[in-house]
């Protein structure tokens, strides 16, 4: 087995660093800063980080399959002419829910794209509870929404079979899984594949491998999560030199590098001196696992 190697690869700090996707096409890491307000590109062939600032919180950005990106803003779905440097918007979603906005998000295997809500935090997993949803973009600009009573809406990806959803409430501690119905976008049978353990944090963002295996990242866990959601338990735990570890994808050749998204938010001056690299992107190598390429928008 190849010896497992975390290096901090994006060293700006983000505020709440979220939704990794890997770009094959041109070799760079998209991403956001939740807080920060911006979309980011890192190549890590030039080592420099190219955004675009939004207007509200940002949670999640996804590619477009017409070019530029979609993204998940205040109650918002827009459109980026990453060109351009414009944000145009699609939909709104939460109307009335002014202390609202959108959290993580993810493309389907259809290209739908799917993001939920949350109500806006006083400090980090402190929010007014049950306050989001669950959304999808359809290709054609419909919005369905699926649930709600949600408290911290995140990680979200599908089975390799395209017949089941993963999805996280942070708040829960747990994994959930949904049958999937690729044809219609629908969701139902909820149940739970994963409990988190005590010290494990809260579960965040996460990401299937080619073996359909779960790779969650855990805020205030400090780790990366290696789940089996058809036996429910842990393969295995990586663990991170910083605490508030959010998301994670797979990328770099053949998708054999995990990335790892974190936050620096909220810390005070004595974590970050213990932490220096907190609210940077790491690089995990040398796990011998491998993720598929990310989906794009088809509308
Ligand atoms: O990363 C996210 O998904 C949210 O934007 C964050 O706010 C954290 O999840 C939260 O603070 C801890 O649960
Ligand atoms: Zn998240």
């Amino acid at each position: 087995m190849s010896s497992v190697k975390i290096e901090c690869a994006v060293k700006e700090k983000n505020k709440i660093g979220e939704s990794p996707v890997w770009e094959e096409k041109e070799g760079t890491l998209l991403y956001v800063d939740v807080s920060g307000q911006k979309v980011c590109r890192w190549n890590p062939a030039t080592n420099q980080i190219h955004t675009l600032k939004t207007d509200q919180y940002v949670g999640s950005v996804v590619p477009r399959r017409s070019g530029g990106y979609i993204i998940g803003v205040g109650t918002r779905f827009a459109a980026v002419d990453w060109k351009q440097q414009t944000i145009t918007t699609i939909a709104h979603v939460d109307e009335g829910k002014s202390n609202n906005r959108f959290n993580d998000g993810k493309v389907d295997p259809a290209g739908r794209y799917f993001a939920g809500t949350m109500a806006l935090e006083v400090r980090p997993a402190e929010l007014e509870r049950h306050q989001g949803s669950l959304f999808t973009l359809n290709p054609d600009h419909s919005v369905v929404k699926h649930f709600d009573k949600v408290d911290i809406s995140n990680g979200l990806d599908w089975s390799l079979d395209h017949k089941i959803f993963y999805y996280i409430d942070s708040l829960s501690f747990k994994v959930d899984a949904f049958d999937y119905d690729k044809k219609t976008g629908n969701i139902s049978n909820r149940r739970a594949v994963y409990h988190l353990e005590k010290d494990e944090g809260i579960p965040d963002g996460m990401c299937i491998d080619t073996e359909g295996k779960l790779w969650v990242a855990c805020y205030s866990g400090g780790r990366v999560l290696h789940i089996d959601p058809t036996t429910g338990k842990r393969l295995r735990t990586v663990k991170l030199p910083v605490d508030r570890t959010t998301s994670c994808c797979f990328g770099g050749q053949d998708y054999s590098e995990l990335y790892v998204t974190t936050a620096s938010e909220g810390m005070d001056e004595d974590s970050m001196k213990r932490q220096p690299e907190a609210g940077g992107i790491f690089k995990i190598t040398g796990l011998g696992a491998k993720g598929i390429p990310p989906y794009s928008f088809s509308g």
